[in-house]
C-alpha cells in the first residue's frame, strides 16, 4: 500500500512549521516529515527535530526546482523507515507545481500517493494587506491547493477577515480551515480514500532569484538591544528572519528568533547548540545581504572576548 503524502505550502512566515508541530504533536499517525528551507540554514527542520523519528531538512534551494532531486532521495530515506503518513514543508517561496511534479516521477508510483494540498495563508497579513493575494506567486500557492489553513485569526481584524474568506470563497472554490477556533482539520487529512487528482494548470512561478537570503551563523552571544535595532532596521527590507540567537543578558540556551513583517519576538527554543544560527529574506532588490552580514559580524560577542558591547 502507497504512503500518503501531505504538501503544505504557503508563503514565507505563513505557518507552515508551527502547522506542521501540531500535526505531528497530535500522534495521530506515525508522520515522516521532510522540511525545505529557502535559506542554507534549516531552522525549521531544527525546530521539529524530536517531534517525529523522521525529521530531514533540505536547505539552501527549493524543491520545486533546484532541489527537485534531493526530494526524490528523501522520500526514498523515509520510506525506508516506513513512516504511516509523509508531510512535505515546501520553501515558502516555491510554487507547488514542481513538487507535485516531482511527486508524479514513475519511481515512486508504488510507494508514495499525494493525499492532500494544504495552503496555509496568514489570516492576519491578509486582513491588514489584502494586495498580497494579487501576488503571483500568493496565487501559486493558493490555487494549486486542496484545503486553505488561516493562521493568526486571531491576530487579524474581523472585518479583514470576513473580507478574505470571501475572496478565497469566491476566487478558488476552496474549503478554508481556521485552526485558531477548529483545531486541526484532521478529518479531511488521512482518510486513506483515494481520489484521482484534477491536473493543475501549467506554468510555473520562478522566484529564486526573487528572493535573496543571508545565511548567518556564529559562535558566541549578541546583545539583546543591538540586536534588535538591527532587526528593526532591516524589517521594512525583510520578508522572514527566524534562527535561533544566544542573548548575553540571558545565559543558556538559545532563543528562537521569529520575525514576519514587523511582527518580532523571542521564543522558547528547542535547540541544544549554541551559538547563532539566523536565517534572514529579503527581495533581492532591496535587502543588502553583505551590509546586514557585516553589522551581525560587528555585534557578535566572541566567546573568548572579555569586553561587552
Ligand atoms: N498567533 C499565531 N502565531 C502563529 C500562528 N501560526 C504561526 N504563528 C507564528 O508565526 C511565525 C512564523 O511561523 P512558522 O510556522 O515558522 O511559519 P512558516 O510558514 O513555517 O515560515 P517559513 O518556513 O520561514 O516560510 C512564528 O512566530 C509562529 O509562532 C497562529 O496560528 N497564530
Amino acid at each position: 500500500m502507497s504512503v500518503p503524502v501531505i504538501l503544505v505550502t504557503g508563503f514565507l512566515g505563513a505557518g507552515k512549521t508551527s502547522f506542521i508541530n501540531a500535526l505531528l504533536e497530535s500522534g495521530l499517525r506515525r508522520v515522516a516529515a521532510i522540511v525545505n528551507d529557502f535559506g542554507a540554514i534549516n531552522i525549521d527542520a531544527e525546530i521539529l527535530e524530536g517531534r517525529s523519528d523522521a525529521v530531514i531538512g533540505l536547505g539552501n534551494g527549493c524543491i520545486c526546482c533546484s532541489l527537485q532531486g534531493d526530494l526524490l532521495r528523501s522520500l526514498k530515506l523515509v520510506l525506508a523507515q516506513q513512516p504511516e503518513a509523509i508531510v512535505i514543508e515546501a520553501s515558502g517561496v516555491s510554487d507547488p507545481r514542481g513538487i507535485v511534479e516531482t511527486l508524479s516521477d514513475p519511481v515512486l508510483w508504488n510507494d508514495v500517493r499525494l493525499d492532500a494540498i494544504l495552503c496555509v495563508v496568514d489570516a492576519q497579513d491578509l486582513a491588514d494587506t489584502p494586495a498580497r493575494a494579487d501576488d503571483p506567486l500568493w496565487q501559486a500557492q493558493v490555487g494549486a491547493a486542496d484545503y486553505v489553513i488561516l493562521s493568526k485569526t486571531a491576530l487579524a481584524d474581523p472585518a479583514g477577515l470576513a473580507r478574505l474568506n470571501t475572496r478565497i470563497a469566491a476566487g478558488y472554490r476552496l474549503k478554508s480551515f481556521d485552526v485558531d477556533r477548529d483545531g486541526l482539520p484532521l478529518a479531511v487529512l488521512f482518510t486513506d480514500a483515494i481520489t484521482p487528482r484534477a491536473p493543475l494548470p501549467p506554468g510555473r512561478v520562478h522566484s529564486a532569484e526573487r528572493f535573496t537570503a543571508l545565511d548567518w551563523q556564529a559562535e558566541g552571544r549578541l546583545p539583546f538591544n543591538g540586536f534588535q535595532r538591527l532587526m528593526e532596521d532591516l524589517a521594512p527590507v525583510l520578508w522572514r528572519a527566524k534562527g535561533f540567537v544566544s542573548v548575553i543578558e540571558r545565559p543558556g540556551p538559545p532563543l528562537l528568533f521569529q520575525m514576519v513583517g514587523r511582527r518580532a519576538g523571542f521564543e522558547t527554543g528547542t535547540s541544544t547548540r549554541t551559538g547563532c544560527r539566523l536565517v534572514l529574506i529579503g527581495e533581492t532588490d532591496g535587502f543588502d545581504a553583505d551590509a546586514a552580514r557585516a553589522r551581525l559580524d560587528a555585534l557578535i560577542q566572541h566567546p573568548d572576548k572579555k569586553d561587552c558591547k
